[in-house]
């Protein structure tokens, strides 16, 4: 069966219209051959635990600076508030979900990736058992992008990169679903098809930057690796997400070369 690799931005947890649609396209992907699996963000509900905690938050080169001191928050966030709000809502759309980070089953090995950006984690393949099993007992796996290094330390890794990582352990196909209709240009129309050369000049000219940047590389990397176009859309647009579930390619595609 194919597979898809799905990740979904922490905007979508702040709209309940969105997060209904979501489960619904899971579930007429599922009815079309598809096994799914979910990775999801959470930066909106990081920044507001972050601030409800009394710490101040920034961002590198769209990667957030994570002092070790605020890691039990940014777990909290993602791998519980975020995660589990997720999981509530695959049960209520019928599916059934198992809630995990990039920890769990060996799934992904980490490091730090810059100690300048504090408990940040790079990811790299690990073993697939555990999804691969769950898939096979027709499971949706829910991941959350923490992670944890062999010394056992927890990082907070960049979600669209987690989401890279479980499509190269699968061989799956990726979608990264954000709150925009796919990656823009400079006069805010979208640009349907990518490939690096094009991704290098609307760098230099400025028109991709911050948390787009990280995404489009992170989806070339995909790309890449499984010699497959990954798409960038919205999980705010419902023909997209029907338009997914068709197999048509919707929003931008990023394309290896
Ligand atoms: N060229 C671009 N096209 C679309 N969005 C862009 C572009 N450059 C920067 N952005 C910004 O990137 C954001 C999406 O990245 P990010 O906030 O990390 O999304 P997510 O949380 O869904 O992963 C957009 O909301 C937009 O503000
Ligand atoms: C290191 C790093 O930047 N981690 C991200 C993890 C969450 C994330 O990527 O969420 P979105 O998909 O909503 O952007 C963060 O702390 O915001």
């Amino acid at each position: 069966m194919k597979t898809m690799v799905i990740k979904v931005g922490g905007a979508l947890l702040g709209c309940e219209a969105g997060v209904e649609r979501l489960f619904s396209t899971l579930k007429a992907l599922g009815q079309s051959g598809w096994q799914a699996v979910l990775v999801h963000g959470g930066g909106v509900l990081v920044e507001q635990q972050l601030s409800a905690n009394g710490f101040l938050s920034e961002k590198k080169n769209g990667l957030r600076v994570t002092p070790e001191e605020q890691m039990s928050v940014v777990a909290g966030a993602l791998a519980g508030s975020a995660n589990t709000q997720l999981v509530a809502a695959a049960v209520a759309a019928g599916l059934v979900p198992v809630g995990l980070s990039l920890a769990d089953g060996g799934m992904t090995q980490a490091e730090v990736l810059d100690p300048d950006l504090g408990a940040v984690g790079k990811v790299s393949v690990g073993q697939p058992a555990l999804l691969e099993q769950l898939l096979g007992l027709g499971m949706l796996p829910i991941i959350s992008s923490i992670a944890v290094s062999d010394q056992g330390q927890r990082l907070n890794v960049n979600a669209d990169q987690a989401a890279t990582v479980v499509c190269q352990l699968l061989g799956a196909e990726l979608t990264l679903l954000s709150d925009v209709s796919g990656v823009l240009d400079g006069k805010g129309q979208l640009i349907p098809n990518l490939d690096p050369a094009l991704v290098d000049e609307l760098t230099r000219q400025g028109v991709i930057e911050g948390g787009m940047k990280v995404k489009v590389d992170a989806a070339l990397e995909a790309a890449r690796s499984i010699n497959n176009r990954v798409l960038v859309a919205s999980w705010r647009y419902p023909e997209q997400l029907a338009a997914l579930v068709k197999g048509e390619p919707v929003g931008t595609q990023v394309h290896p070369c």
